[in-house]
């Protein structure tokens, strides 16, 4: 396929690529250097290596060196915790040399300590390696400063690089908070520039966790694009159990733009972001990769109004030869497509179009779009807005849970009512974009192309946006914190509003994600907490049912197992909670794992009370996660490996990651889905004030616990 190139990708500066060299990236991830090459990088890291020790050994032992990064002023500045004693100074690898740019090109031969962006066709990253064996690789890497067990993991994710020195940064505030990462603004001690290091944490050096890693910065090492955040390079340490990510810093994310008061995008500030977000997206599909976590959070802005996409954590490569599933367990729930929710495993890169789609509407509304608090009530409302598909889409969907979620009525389209103020070229991107059936979505490209860009008022230059005070997902979540801490303001709020719910499933969690929220609160405050698997407030009933989540990453899903036990020792008797098919929803039951099927009660009362003890058991879990939430994150906090697990090697394709769907999944249900008539709405504003006062006398019970004396020694 040619070129593509458009004033549109010129207006972008965004590079032209080959079509067919992004899709043959899919399979080949190698590179296979030459012979001569080969010789030049033993040769380079053991004069990297000789370099390290004499340095580690005329180095005497400072204190500063007693943390990977170079203390800050700042007093808030936090410890790497992971940091053994001797990590610097003692042992020679523990940070690579990062030398001068001259030095370390003599040194190095063809490694690379940051990234080359050599983008596009020629990457490095594309080619067959040319080791003999996998252990001359790992040495290879070891002696260029790497940890074996990174090495063992991920070789191909850092091929041709050398570790970042930690000493070269100077690590300042925290900045973000993800599932399995916290983000730090840091300095560069060299040349003062700011970057954010985002540190991404490893149990026990599994293997499987670390390849997850990997994916993510082989799939960044793959991108080039100036919308989409760009990986510098990594630090890591060969004793610690976790490294750095390098990426440029950026001040805000869309999140807390949009959740910050002050801000009213107009509509040519839209079109601006919109047209840099849909250029990322075509760079990521035009080069095989789908993104599978498009969402406010992750689409970060500088003060120069650049927006780049980033958090590729959940991103995997398109391989349309591959017959191997895909999980549906990807996407944040609020920015989910219909076809994941009910089960796909066979999708493309239509997954972000959708995703784009929500984001879109938010950038107008000020509000997320789409607040689901489980997968069936946001399915539920994405029916209610974009209407429910046709009778043929049933009838030919192969979704696995299609006939469990077929709705009983049919719903028209609300969302020409819901967007009237949207301009009309807006309007009918939107409804595009969020097509319940997939192919309707369209491309990256062609939305770039569509009448929405092409009218007026034409997408503003990002150098003309504002520059907006610091509006991150995590500021506005500090700022509603110390409202909260104010005094005054603390007893209204909680009256009004059940946070204390959310904070127990954030603190109970151990991530910082959580939780159901009500209209009119802020969205993205929200988002950053939301409801994942690791939380014990999540009641899934052990052999199939019931369980109220669930935007989680597929990460997490161990965690819940882990609650599920806790949960099923002492509330055994709701796994027995049958659901319905009689109304509102054709209703069934998957087998559980033992492959028996269940029995279907009769009638709506049973749909109701499926809730009931959804709810009853959430406020179970609430308490028992208290106790039991901590340790189960410590001790299960691990990732999904299911799309990791099959092959374990990577295959020929490179695609090992993207695989096996979770077998024998017991599907879970937060309870029926009910047509508006069922009265679902006040019935769940029923159970949110049953939860309420439970989380209400929990954090009461928490507050008049005896606080341990502080010794001072
Ligand atoms: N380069 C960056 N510059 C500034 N802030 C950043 C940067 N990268 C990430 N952040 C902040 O950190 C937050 C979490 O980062 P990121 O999304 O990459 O982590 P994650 O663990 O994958 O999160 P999640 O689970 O929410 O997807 C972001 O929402 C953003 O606010």
């Amino acid at each position: 396929m040619g070129c593509i190139s458009s004033k549109r990708a010129a207006a972008s500066a965004s590079p032209c690529y080959e079509y067919s060299a992004a899709v043959a990236g899919n399979g080949s991830v190698l590179l296979e250097p030459s012979s001569s090459s080969l010789k030049k990088n033993n040769s380079a890291s053991a004069a990297s290596n000789s370099n390290n020790v004499s340095r580690s050994k005329s180095k005497p032992k400072s204190k500063s060196n007693s943390s990977e990064f170079k203390k800050s002023g700042s007093k808030r500045e936090p410890q790497n915790q992971n940091h053994r004693p001797g990590d610097v100074s003692e042992d020679r690898s523990v940070v690579g040399g990062r030398q001068s740019k001259k030095s370390r090109k003599e040194k190095e031969g063809s490694y690379h300590s940051h990234n080359s962006h050599n983008g596009g066709k020629g990457s490095a990253f594309s080619f067959r390696l040319g080791f003999s064996s996998r252990s001359s690789l790992e040495a290879e890497q070891v002696s260029a400063g790497w940890p074996s067990w990174l090495s063992a993991a991920a070789g191909e994710a850092i091929y041709r690089w050398i570790p970042l020195k930690a000493d070269a940064y100077e690590k300042l505030e925290k900045i973000g908070q993800g599932t399995y990462s916290s983000v730090f603004r840091a300095k560069e001690v060299e040349t003062g520039r700011i970057v954010a290091l985002k540190k991404v944490r490893f149990d026990n050096f599994q293997p499987e966790s670390i390849r997850f890693m990997a994916r993510e910065i082989m799939i960044l090492r793959r991108l080039d694009h100036p919308n989409i955040m760009k990986l510098d390079g990594i630090i890591t340490s060969r004793s610690s159990n976790s490294i750095y990510l390098v990426f440029e810093y950026m001040e805000h994310d869309l999140a807390g733009l949009v959740a910050s008061s002050e801000i009213k995008f107009t509509d040519m500030q839209i079109k601006c972001y919109m047209r840099q977000l849909f250029s990322a997206v075509e760079h990521c599909h035009l080069r095989g990769i789908m993104h599978r976590d498009i969402k406010a959070s992750n689409i970060l802005v500088n003060n120069e109004g650049i927006l780049k996409l980033g958090d590729f954590g959940l991103a995997n490569v398109i391989n349309s030869k591959s017959k191997r599933p895909l999980t549906s367990r990807v996407v944040t729930l609020w920015y989910r497509p219909p076809e994941l929710l009910m089960g796909a495993t066979e999708y493309g890169v239509s997954v972000d179009l959708w995703s784009v789609g929500c984001v879109f509407a938010e950038l107008f509304l000020g509000k997320t779009l789409l607040k689901g608090r489980t997968e069936v009530e946001q399915l539920h409302k994405i029916f209610k807005l974009c209407g429910s598909p046709p009778e043929e889409y049933w009838k030919t969907s192969k979704l696995p849970h299609a006939t469990m979620f077929k709705p009983q009525y049919n719903y028209e389209s609300s969302l020409k009512e819901r967007c009237k103020e949207f301009p009309t070229t807006a309007l009918d991107m939107l409804e595009n974009l969020l097509s319940v059936e997939p192919y309707k979505r369209g491309t990256a490209s062609s939305a770039l192309m569509s009448e929405y860009f092409k009218t007026k008022p034409y997408a503003c230059d990002p150098s003309h946006l504002p520059k907006y005070p610091p509006t991150k997902e995590m500021d506005a979540k500090n700022r509603e914190e110390s409202q909260r801490k104010r005094p005054g303001i603390r007893a209204r709020e909680t009256t009004r509003k059940p946070r204390r719910v959310r904070k127990a499933l954030h603190e109970s969690n151990g991530s910082a994600k959580v939780a159901p929220k009500e209209d009119g609160q802020d969205d993205h405050t929200q988002s950053a907490r939301r409801i994942n698997g690791g939380n014990p407030f999540i009641p899934k009933v052990k052999g199939g049912l019931l369980r109220r989540e669930s935007n989680l990453k597929p990460q997490f899903d161990t965690v819940s197992e882990n609650c599920e036990l806790n949960a099923s020792q002492g509330y055994s008797t709701l796994s027995s909670v049958q659901t319905s098919a009689a109304s509102g929803f054709a209703w069934a039951k998957r087998g559980t794992e033992d492959g028996t099927k269940s029995a279907v009660s009769d009638g709506s009362k049973s749909q109701f009370s499926a809730l009931d003890a959804n709810f009853a058991k959430s406020t179970f879990d609430l308490k028992q996660g208290y106790r039991t939430g901590k340790t189960a994150i410590r001790k299960l906090r691990t990732f999904d490996t299911s799309e990791l697990a099959s092959t374990g090697e990577p295959d020929d394709t490179g695609n090992d990651m993207d695989s096996v769907v979770e077998e024998n999944r017991a599907i879970e249900f937060s309870g029926p889905l009910l047509s508006q008539q069922c009265g679902i709405d006040e019935h769940l504003q029923r159970n949110e004030s049953h939860i309420r006062h439970v989380s209400r006398r929990s954090r009461f019970e928490r507050e008049v616990e005896p606080q341990p004396l502080q010794v001072t020694i």
